[in-house]
């Protein structure tokens, strides 16, 4: 049988050939124009095993107009036409064999790639087990597409994404410059909504198995944080999509597990706290600070926790806080979110057979985007909140890079944002974060920063999550261990006492021990006594037993034999 590569040598000699056929044409139409058509005639009564329906290789045959020219076109059109044909059936030989070899090899094409996929789980499942132990927050970074207006201004894209490359890119501000940056997973523009959140799907979940979650956005305004943290009615983001999957698990689980949610809206503009599910919070200005709880915690007491109990419910919920946060207009954002906007999950699970309740908190901060003031033209109000939103991400930043160097000191406190953020920073969280960043060239040196941030953070390790006990049983606990604590105490008495009891029962049996010796060694002297006495007195009786009886047992004298008489 003629193999895919015989067939392919064959059909390059074919196509080889074609040029050779065109030369003799050329040589044939020199030769007729130098008067030898006799020739070529013969040549052809010799060869010409020509074909009517040939078809003219070379338009340039055409305008010969010698007699023998037609003989010669027929000859030469009929040899194009048999190699064609030879082409053809060794191409079709060899699709056949092509197609053969696909075949087998399918099969194990099949298998190396599902060994592929499976070493790829594996890589990504030891991976993220790394990531826990270590307690390095997960950095995922998107780039969001060039926009229809960076478009049409000319700009480039400075930011190379490989799909195949899932955790590099590459950033090109200019033709020389090219850095590679790491990231846990990168995300190109033509990642949509759901790629997105399928990677963050294993950190959403550990909030159903009581660890405290933490995932927000960061980057440089208008680079799609609110895109990725809220999305659009038909495309939603993390948000949506991660209470969606909450639901999910706990009808899953419902057989084991009763879980309950509640959900907090809550922002942070110009350094104050404001409740967006709090409808009068503007008019009651309600004050809202940040306490410690007993278990170490940051709380925000008196902040609205609506409970909720489907996604239509969650959804109106979000929809109330997206309304009542503060957006405003900038030359690089339509709409763009003038403050820090911070969705907290409660999850209260108990398990239904062991008892066993956890408490645990999914916050979805979707951050105020960097900015620099001169390039967004903002002025009075929209000034303020800028200058207030970038001072709370440099104390973002005072605290990543103090927790980056280990330092004993770390300035959660010198802005609301990181004191809120404080045990999804400091550990004890499994913390997601999405960088966002701008394709377009104008925006290069944002986007450098951004990657930089990044890039800090991402070297952040803080030592593995631990899981979170509903404080109400931790209370139920303590009381326990203080009443076990007690009773401790009272066994420790009560222990003594049976010693000391033990004791004197003790010196009790000796006492008791002597005083029966003292019995058994009375009793046999009683014996030894009565044997003596009854010896003595039989032998008396035989000699004066009237004397004796008077002496011994004077109650029986005068004793009678009548009963009358004695009674
Ligand atoms: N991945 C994406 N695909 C398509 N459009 C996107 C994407 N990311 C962002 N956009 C669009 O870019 C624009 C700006 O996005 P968005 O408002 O989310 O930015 P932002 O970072 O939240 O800005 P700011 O910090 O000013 O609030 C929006 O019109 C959004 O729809």
């Amino acid at each position: 049988p003629v193999s895919g590569e015989d067939a392919v040598l064959a059909s390059e000699e074919a196509v080889e050939e074609q040029p050779a056929l065109e030369e003799g044409v050329v040589e044939a139409e020199a030769a007729v124009a130098g008067g030898e058509g006799e020739a070529l005639r013969s040549f052809l009564e010799e060869f010409g095993d020509q074909a009517d329906d040939c078809i003219i290789p070379s338009p340039r045959l055409k305008g010969i107009a010698t007699p023998d020219c037609p003989a010669a076109l027929q000859f030469l059109g009929a040899r194009y036409n048999s190699l064609m044909e030879k082409h053809n059936s060794l191409m079709e030989k060899y699709e056949q064999q092509v197609a053969k070899c696909a075949e087998e090899c399918a099969p194990r094409f099949d298998g190396l790639k599902n060994k592929y996929t499976v070493e790829c789980a594996e890589r990504r499942r030891l991976y993220n087990e790394l990531i826990e132990l270590r307690g390095n927050i997960r950095v995922f970074c998107r780039c969001r597409p060039l926009s229809s207006d960076e478009i049409s201004r000319g700009c480039s894209s400075v930011v190379e994404v490989d799909p195949s490359q899932e955790m590099d890119l590459q950033f090109i501000p200019t033709e020389k410059e090219r850095k590679t940056f790491k990231f846990d997973h990168v995300f190109g523009p033509a990642d949509d909504q759901e790629a997105v959140f399928a990677e963050s799907l294993p950190v959403v979940r550990s909030v159903m198995d009581g660890f405290n979650v933490c995932i927000f956005a960061y980057g440089q305004t208008g680079t799609g944080k609110t895109f990725t943290m809220e999305g659009v009615p038909e495309n939603r983001g993390v948000n949506y999509r991660a209470l969606e999957e909450l639901f999910r698990i706990s009808e899953e689980r419902s057989s084991s597990i009763s879980y309950s949610f509640g959900v907090s809206i809550l922002e942070v503009y110009n350094e104050k706290i404001r409740d967006l599910l709090d409808d009068n919070s503007e008019q009651t200005s309600k004050r809202l600070d940040i306490k410690q709880s007993a278990d170490g915690a940051q709380e925000v007491p008196g902040l609205v926790e609506a409970p909720i109990s489907t996604i239509d419910g969650v959804w109106e919920k979000l929809k109330a806080g997206a309304r009542n946060r503060s957006v405003g207009s900038t030359s690089v954002n339509e709409l763009s979110s003038r403050s820090h906007s911070l969705v907290r999950v409660t999850v209260t699970s108990e398990h239904l057979v062991t008892g066993e309740r956890s408490r645990s908190h999914m916050w979805l901060v979707d951050l105020a985007g960097s900015e620099r003031l001169a390039k967004t033209e903002v002025e009075g109000e929209r000034l303020k909140e800028a200058k207030f939103i970038n001072k709370s991400l440099s104390a973002l930043g005072d605290v990543i890079a103090a927790l980056a160097s280990k330092n004993a000191h770390i300035p959660y406190r010198n802005s609301k944002l990181t004191h809120l953020l404080q045990s999804s920073l400091g550990g004890d969280c499994k913390t997601l974060m999405f960088v966002q960043i701008s394709p377009s060239s104008t925006d290069s040196g944002e986007t450098l920063c951004s990657l930089n941030f990044a890039s800090r953070v991402r070297a952040i390790e803080h030592g593995p999550a631990r899981k979170q006990v509903d404080p109400a049983e931790n209370f139920k606990i303590k009381q326990m261990a203080e009443k076990l604590c007690h009773e401790e105490k009272e066994n420790a008495k009560l222990n003594e006492s049976l010693q000391l009891m033990q004791l004197k029962y003790a010196s009790r049996e000796n006492v008791f021990r002597t005083l029966q010796d003292k019995i058994r060694e009375t009793e046999q002297a009683c014996r030894t006594h009565q044997q003596r006495v009854s010896k003595r007195f039989s032998s008396a009786c035989l000699s004066k037993p009237a004397e004796l009886i008077s002496m011994y047992f004077p109650m029986l004298v005068c004793v009678y034999d009548s009963s009358i008489c004695t009674g």
